[in-house]
């Protein structure tokens, strides 16, 4: 009978493959390594959780995530921070916006093809058994 251990080594290797073909997806290359503090001094008072892909695939590989819910929790903030940090209508803020939306619709598409229903619940059940 498959192990806990098992699914959760199922899980990492299923969003190991989401964020490896994300890196190399040249829409997201903005998105691929944290946002440089020296050339945007101000981005940590305007984002409170920076997070990026180069991030994601480490926290992985550490284990932090146990559910599904746990890594969009994360992944969500790729797109989110990019929409609230490059709200105006010059074009360079329209681009990043566009390749946010971009990337959410992407990783949407990932968990829905990827994953059945019952992987999810299975994932929330160990998480609450322990
Ligand atoms: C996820 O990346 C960002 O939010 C930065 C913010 C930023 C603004 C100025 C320098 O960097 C970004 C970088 C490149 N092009 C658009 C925006």
């Amino acid at each position: 009978e498959e192990k806990e251990e098992d699914v959760l080594r199922d899980l990492r290797l299923f969003l190991r493959n989401i964020v490896e073909t994300l890196l190399v997806d040249r829409r997201f290359k903005i998105f691929s390594k944290p946002v440089d503090i020296e050339e945007v001094p101000d981005y940590m008072m305007v984002i409170k959780k920076p997070m990026d892909l180069s991030t994601l695939l480490t926290n992985i590989d550490e284990h932090k995530y146990s559910t599904i819910r746990e890594f969009l929790a994360d992944a969500d903030l790729i797109w989110k921070n990019a929409l609230e940090y490059n709200p105006d209508s010059d074009p360079l803020d329209r681009h990043i916006r566009h390749r946010a939306c971009a990337l959410k619709d992407r990783i949407q598409t990932f968990i829905r093809d990827g994953l059945g229903e019952d992987f999810m619940s299975l994932c929330e059940e160990i998480k609450k058994s322990r």
